[in-house]
């Protein structure tokens, strides 16, 4: 199911060469990494928006959306920044080790 980061990524990686008139993720990184960061941001709050939104009985989509938003700028926000999404998947597995859920899992607990 990762496999979409690696490809976004490798995407994300060569707009580093593109035209800032030609692609919204060579004109972010034109913009430097404040404007990244303010989308970041930007996208966060609408995504806690649009949570509050579903729990009052609004659409799954918006928060999906709002969400998938919120992942792409980050991506860009890491590659801009020399990261890869790999690092912060490799975190993740990390945690998911310490926290001995495979243990659980394993055990059926
Ligand atoms: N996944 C995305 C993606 N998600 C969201 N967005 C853009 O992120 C922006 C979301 O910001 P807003 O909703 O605030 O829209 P806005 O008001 O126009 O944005 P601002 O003017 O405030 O910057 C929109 O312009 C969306 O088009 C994305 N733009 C690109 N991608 C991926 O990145 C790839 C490269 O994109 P380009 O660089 O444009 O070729 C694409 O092939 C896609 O796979």
């Amino acid at each position: 199911m990762s496999d979409i980061l690696n490809q976004l990524h490798q995407v994300l990686e060569a707009r580093k060469g593109a035209d800032p008139d030609s692609s919204y993720v060579a004109s972010l990184y034109h913009k430097g990494l404040n404007k990244i960061l303010e989308k970041v941001g930007e996208e966060a709050v609408e995504t806690l928006l649009a949570a509050r939104d579903l729990e009052a009985g609004g659409e799954a989509q918006a928060l999906i959306s709002e969400t998938a938003d919120l992942w792409f700028h980050s991506m860009v926000m890491l590659a801009h920044l020399g990261l890869h999404p790999d690092q912060v998947l490799a975190e993740l597995e990390r945690r998911f080790g310490l926290s001995g859920h495979e243990e659980k899992a394993s055990r059926g607990d």
